[in-house]
């Protein structure tokens, strides 16, 4: 499943990255281990001749509990999609040797969907031939950007470019936050971390307040447009193209997901193996939890889905990589394309893995809820992705915008683009392709009836949406009124992209592996098939995509798939190949000890280290003694 880690013993000999230590650190000693580590690992890529993959695997082997990931994940992006070839070739040599460490700060604390309504601004000053860069209130500074609070040098600003009295819109600038020399502060720069997050503590979110900084007019990054010295604003490309960075992290977040559900369905699994608890027959042996029905339909989701999303990126990082070939050579014609695709399944990835990370933590029963299980860290660090670049619910809808452009296109007999190409077809010509209960053993009729759910969708919300502008509704009334059916509807179109991913991702494979191997993919993915029409049955049917009598069967053959996914379970997460250090669970261990490695992280507890508390002889020495206490 993930690229085997050749260097994983490397990595993995060194006391910094074995992770059991990191509980009881404070934000401090996060903050500086995560540096530390992702240095040492920039010295193990030289000493070792590592390529940037086993450099980015590396990462991915610690779960990006490393340094610097905003420096890494977009502000070199942003230089390579934002710079000219004459700021590239200035500002990446620095970027890339860690000469300056970056950050990418466009939200602010009053506004982080709404770019349009961005405050910070960058005003620019002929006379000088600068920008005058300024956060004029309190809600204009910059509130969230990683790296920002204690780290960056410097940061892309994403300002409103002001030249005379005319708003040019949201433009990227390149600001020295810090000293080269003593890491101060510049003139003009406050700075600082926001404070103790729900995880991600190793990370310096930030916040920037700009006071009348100056900067030179060659630090407007300008691929996509520039001012000339004489103050005239030139546009060299869609103003949609300084969105490129997010775009980028937003295929990043799909493999992100992919790589904490591994990491939860992996624990859910090995520890339901190991547990055993009741049984079924009066005095009869303890079950492993893992034979309850119950605790197969809780968990097995997240293993389906981990291999769902497995294949999705792999999709869709193909076809990013088309897209943005084309853009780079000022094509943007599938720009619209790729935001709408990666917009909606960012969503929906990091939506599907936050429930399903909460069902692996409650199937550990009590010991979910240990630090040392980690599946409920794993959720706490999994969490920001519905938010992070880009609200999720604000994601669907731009999706949804994408699909409901196809489908006018479709409908005028227009060509449309191919994720969408499914809504040429005439919907009222199919016919549900399962028909008899041995039919839900074919994803590709299930495949079917996943297209015509999401088809069904698209269409009901496009003419409801004429409905009501032809009833007199303006425009944004009318998309108000509808905004949880079109959220529906992307929802619906990405669900059918990662079960197309599945199917069509098992039949290449199924041409080269072994039966044996085929088979159990296959059945993996009927499973993703059935439950997903399962979980959403009321959208199915008010498609009439299935009848009632289809979802008798599809529900009859899930509860079947369950038991014939059981004896592959424990397989099919060792099959992600993960290092025990990398899952870091007391309940996941490739050795199955669970308990005796929880037992283990509670003798490594602080408090354990002494055997009576200082709180005894402060409170509890009196009062056991029937002491008077002190007055407290
Ligand atoms: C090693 C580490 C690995 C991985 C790292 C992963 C994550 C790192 C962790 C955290 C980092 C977090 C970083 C951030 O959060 S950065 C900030 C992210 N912020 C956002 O995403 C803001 C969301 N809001 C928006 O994108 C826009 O405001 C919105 C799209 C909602 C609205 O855009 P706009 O105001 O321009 O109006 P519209 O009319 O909707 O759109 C106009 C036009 O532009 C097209 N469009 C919009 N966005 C994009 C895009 N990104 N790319 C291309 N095109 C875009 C849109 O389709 C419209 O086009 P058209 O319909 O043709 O008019
Ligand atoms: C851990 C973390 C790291 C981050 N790192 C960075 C970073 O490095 N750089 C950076 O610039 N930013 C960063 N961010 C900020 C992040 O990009 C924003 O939080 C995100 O874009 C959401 O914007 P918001 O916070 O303004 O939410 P809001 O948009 O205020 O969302 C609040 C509610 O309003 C709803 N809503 C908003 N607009 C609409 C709409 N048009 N239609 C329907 N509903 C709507 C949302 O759905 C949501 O329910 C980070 C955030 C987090 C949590």
């Amino acid at each position: 499943m993930q690229k085997t880690f050749k260097n994983e013993k490397i990595l993995f000999a060194e006391p910094l990255f074995q992770c059991d230590g990191l509980a009881g650190f404070t934000r401090s000693e996060l903050y500086e281990n995560a540096i530390h580590r992702t240095l040492r690992i920039n010295q193990l890529k030289k000493e070792h001749n590592w390529t940037q993959e086993d450099f980015d695997i590396a990462i991915r082997c610690l779960n990006y509990e490393v340094g610097f990931v905003i420096h890494l994940s977009m502000f070199i992006p942003a230089i390579e999609r934002l710079a000219t070839d004459d700021q590239k070739a200035k500002w990446l040599p620095l970027a890339e040797s860690y000469r300056i460490l970056g950050t990418y700060a466009q939200t602010e604390l009053g506004h982080g969907t709404n770019l349009m309504a961005l405050e910070t601004t960058a005003t620019f000053d002929p006379r000088t031939d600068e920008f005058v860069l300024r956060t004029p209130q309190l809600s204009s500074m910059k509130w969230w950007p990683g790296s920002l609070g204690k780290t960056a040098t410097h940061a892309i600003v994403l300002a409103q470019l002001i030249i005379g009295n005319k708003n040019y819109g949201m433009n990227p600038f390149m600001v020295q936050l810090r000293s080269l020399e003593d890491h101060m502060p510049l003139p003009g720069i406050i700075v600082g971390d926001i404070g103790a997050k729900l995880g991600a503590n190793s990370n310096d979110n930030g916040f920037l307040i700009l006071n009348d900084v100056r900067i030179p007019r060659e630090n407007m990054l300008a691929r996509n447009s520039k001012v000339t010295k004489d103050g005239r604003y030139i546009q060299t490309s869609t103003n949609k193209a300084n969105y490129a960075t997010m775009v980028l992290v937003r295929l990043s977040i799909i493999r992100w997901a992919e790589d904490t559900i591994k990491n939860g369905s992996l624990i859910a699994i090995r520890y339901s193996a190991v547990r055993r608890q009741s049984s079924l027959q009066a005095g009869g042996p303890e079950m492993q939890v893992l034979d309850y029905q119950t605790q197969q339909y809780k968990i097995f989701p997240s293993l389906a889905a981990s291999y769902a999303l497995f294949f999705t990126y792999e999709a869709m990082m193909k076809e990013y990589e088309i897209a943005y070939a084309q853009i780079m050579r000022g094509n943007n014609q599938l720009l619209g394309q790729i935001h709408g695709q990666l917009s909606g399944l960012k969503a929906f990835a990091s939506d599907l893995v936050t429930y399903e990370l909460e069902m692996c933590r409650r199937s550990c029963g009590g010991h979910g809820y240990l630090k040392a299980s980690v599946v409920g860290e794993t959720l706490l660090h999994t969490l920001p992705l519905v938010t992070v670049e880009g609200d999720n619910t604000v994601m669907y809808l731009q999706c949804a915008r994408y699909l409901l452009k196809q489908i006018a296109k479709a409908l005028a007999g227009q060509d449309v683009d191919e994720p969408t190409s499914y809504l040429k077809k005439d919907i009222l010509s199919y016919t549900c392709p399962v028909q008899k209960g041995e039919h839900c053993t074919n994803p590709n009729y299930l495949l079917k009836i996943y297209t015509q759910r999401a088809h069904s969708a698209i269409a009901s919300v496009a003419r409801q949406l004429q409905f009501d502008l032809e009833s007199g509704k303006d425009q944004s009334s009318a998309f108000n009124n509808n905004l949880v059916s079109l959220v529906q509807a992307a929802k619906a179109h990405c669900q059918l992209c990662l079960m197309k991913n599945f199917v069509e991702s098992v039949s290449a494979l199924e041409r080269t592996c072994s039966e044996n191997l085929a088979s159990v993919l296959r059945q993996l993915c009927l499973y993703f098939g059935l439950h997903g029409i399962v979980t959403a049955s009321g959208e199915f049917l008010e498609s009439e995509a299935i009848g009632l009598q289809q979802l008798e069967w599809i529900k009859a053959e899930e509860l079947k798939s369950l038991a014939a996914i059981r004896p592959n379970a424990v397989a099919l997460v060792d099959a992600f190949d993960l290092h025990d250090q990398t899952v870091m669970s007391a309940l996941g261990r490739y050795d199955g000890n669970a308990y005796q490695h929880l037992f283990e992280a509670a003798k490594r507890e602080p408090m354990n280290q002494t055997q009576v508390p200082p709180a005894y002889y402060k409170y509890l020495r009196d009062l056991i003694k029937g002491q008077p206490l002190a007055k407290l």
